[in-house]
């Protein structure tokens, strides 16, 4: 019987055959917990009369939000994970090793076939290996860390087959925001997104995962790239075994069917105060910006700082009265920027290059806007007062627009330096 790849996951994980609008209860391969959302599902865990977690093999633990502690109650937070890890003897990457999303993915925690839960809304991030992986609330946590599985609805499927080539500085970012738009911000919700096509599977993971990322945003419960070579290269490089083999059947009942094609697009801007809000970069360019802020789990990779660096080129500097700020999503994202002396030529060029975390992207730790400040950002969520004040603007695009508009001080196409 036709399945669509989401159909195919929870099928095999139930044991038995599942369709779109079954409840199922069904086991997790694996679940996440970070600085913010953690401490929330620790506790009820422990309420729930949790003693011993299912698995700690299972559950990845991590600080990125908060990093380093920001404040007396974040440092407190920290030191009550620190416990819990020990004490179940759970993995804790601590704050050492970067944004959630990207270092489960770099470790290898994410594989086809695979559900994966975490308690953070961009969990969707590792549908680009594949897996069915989704943001849940911290209650929601508290159960799965004592049970090893979760109640699900299997969601209905959008196939969008993304076909074409990308131009010159177009690439993954435009995509996803210009699906963004025209999707809408609550155009999906509770689907899966089911990504493939040419374009799709031309994209290196880098871009992948940025396209993940932002099904969310669009209300999707889940986005899975469809696996390819490509991804059995990234698992099987980090786990050490041949990853499974799927893909949503041709005769599969999709709730709908998208063809888009990426040879005409333009790079993408989403402007204030809704990611859906997006349009070409000629309908906003010259406006004018006092922050640009390069990283995320969107666009903080090492592809994605190499991309802003073409764009700067042998440029002296970045704009007078731009604060640039630079931040890879992980440390070894870090480290393969600073080897491949990115990370110098940013400095040169007057960015602040901070370690990695999440920064500025959600007004967490540091970088805020003031009232009546722009912001051009890599990142993902464009709400009102999400960078600061509830007066700021935030503009979202690809790291080569980031990178030309840091360069003029407004927003700048970047085929056009
Ligand atoms: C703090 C966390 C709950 C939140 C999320 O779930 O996405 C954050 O990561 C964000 O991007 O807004
Ligand atoms: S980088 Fe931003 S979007 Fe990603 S997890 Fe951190 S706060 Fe959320």
């Amino acid at each position: 019987m036709a399945a669509t790849i989401a159909e195919k996951i929870f099928s095999m994980k139930c044991g038995r055959t599942v369709r779109a609008g079954d409840v199922v209860m069904a086991p997790v391969d694996a679940a996440m917990i970070h600085d913010i959302t953690g401490p929330l599902a620790v506790r009820v865990f422990g309420e729930m009369g949790g003693k011993r977690v299912y698995d700690p093999d299972r559950i990845i633990m991590l600080f990125d939000h908060q990093v380093p502690a920001d404040s007396i109650p974040a440092a407190e937070n920290h030191v009550f994970m620190r416990r819990f890890a020990e004490e179940q003897g759970i993995r804790n990457y601590d704050l050492l090793e970067g944004v959630c999303h990207q270092v489960v993915m770099e470790k290898g925690r994410a594989a086809p076939g695979e559900i994966i839960v975490g308690t953070d809304s961009h969990t969707c991030t590792y549908g680009a290996a594949g897996a069915f992986a989704t943001g849940i609330g911290s209650t929601d946590m508290g159960f799965v860390l004592k049970f090893g599985a979760l109640y699900f609805r299997v969601p209905e499927s959008i196939l969008l087959e993304i076909d074409g080539a990308f131009g010159r500085r177009v690439g993954p970012k435009d995509l996803i925001l210009s699906l963004v738009g025209d999707i809408g911000a609550d155009g999906a919700t509770y689907t899966a997104l089911e990504f493939t096509g040419g374009a799709m599977h031309d994209m290196d993971m880098a871009g992948r995962m940025t396209c993940a990322n932002m099904a969310i945003e669009m209300g999707a419960k889940a986005g899975i790239v469809r696996p390819d070579e490509t991804t059995r290269d990234y698992v099987a490089a980090r786990r050490g075994v041949e990853p499974l083999d799927l893909a949503g059947d041709a005769d599969a009942d999709y709730r709908e069917r998208r063809h888009y094609d990426v040879t005409d697009l333009s790079p993408q801007v989403a402007v204030p105060h809704n990611v859906d809000n997006v349009v070409d970069v000629a309908d906003v360019a010259g406006t004018k910006v006092d922050q640009v802020f390069i990283g995320s789990c969107t666009n903080g990779r090492y592809e994605d700082l190499a991309e802003a660096a073409g764009v700067l080129g042998t440029a002296d500097r970045f704009a007078d009265g731009v604060r640039v700020i630079v931040i890879p999503a992980s440390r070894t994202e870090y480290l393969k920027a600073l080897r491949a002396g990115l990370v110098e030529r940013f400095v040169e060029a007057g960015a602040l290059v901070e370690a990695p975390c999440c920064g500025p992207c959600m007004g967490g730790a540091f970088g805020l806007l003031a009232p009546g400040e722009v912001s051009l950002s890599t990142s993902n969520r464009n709400f009102r007062g999400r960078q600061g004040s509830t007066q700021a603007s935030v503009y979202l695009a690809s790291p080569a627009t980031a990178a030309a508009s840091a360069l003029y001080g407004e927003i700048t196409d970047p085929r056009e330096v």
